[in-house]
């Protein structure tokens, strides 16, 4: 079984992340497609980040009718920072029997080079690339491992939603209803 593995901090998730996840799971051969949800970006500063349990929490609202898409917490129990080369050594030798492939944006792959072990990751992985606007070539770009999927996109982020939260503004249909009262009820972000 092949599974897409979409990282992210997901603070929250929202419509823009279930769309992506949803298109590969569809339209493509990974049967699966699995939220990894890192308590900690090596790459981000930890301002306004929500607990993990707390996103992790989100994400399982999110797609809990669809069985396709899977929320994983394998980061929580590993060394902080999250580095992803970390976290597939640990999911392959969890899951002997399963493959494993990346699905990131193109805007990822501009920084990829700076990704801890890149090359390995290359060796060993595939990765299910979406185009996203304004975003330069880069040297992967015809990389044998890289499949280019085409997936419909939504111009909005993680901060967007928490820019909103905080001013009072509405979120409706940005996220899934159940995540939107779950930041309400938790008065997450406020
Ligand atoms: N609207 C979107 N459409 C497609 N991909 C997205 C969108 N927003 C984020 N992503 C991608 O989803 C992955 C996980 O997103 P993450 O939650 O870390 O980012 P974010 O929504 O941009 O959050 P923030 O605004 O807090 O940086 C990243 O690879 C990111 O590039
Ligand atoms: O392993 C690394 O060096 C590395 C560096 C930057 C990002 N990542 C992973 O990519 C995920 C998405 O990154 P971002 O910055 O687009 O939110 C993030 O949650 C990490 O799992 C991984």
């Amino acid at each position: 079984m092949k599974i897409g593995l979409f990282f992210g901090s997901f603070n929250p998730i929202h419509i823009g992340h279930l769309i992506i996840a949803n298109t590969m799971a569809e339209n493509t051969d990974l049967q699966e497609v699995w939220f990894v949800i890192s308590p900690h970006n090596p790459h981000k500063k930890k301002d306004s980040l929500l607990h993990a349990f707390d996103r992790y929490d989100m994400v399982e609202k999110a797609i809990y009718d669809n069985p396709r898409l899977r929320a994983c917490d394998i980061e929580f129990h590993l060394p902080q920072p999250s580095y992803t080369i970390h976290t597939l050594a640990h999911l392959q030798e969890k899951y002997p029997q399963k493959q494993f492939a990346l699905i990131m944006g193109s805007d990822n792959l501009v920084n990829f080079k700076n990704w801890k072990n890149y090359e390995k990751i290359l060796e060993y992985y595939e990765l299910y690339v979406y185009p996203r606007p304004q975003t330069p070539a880069t040297e992967f770009d015809n990389h044998p491992k890289i499949k280019w999927v085409k997936a419909p996109l939504m111009d909005i982020s993680a901060t967007y939603l928490r820019e909103c939260i905080r001013e009072g503004k509405s979120i409706r249909y940005l996220v899934p209803e159940a995540v939107a009262e779950l930041i309400q009820r938790k008065k997450f972000y406020q």
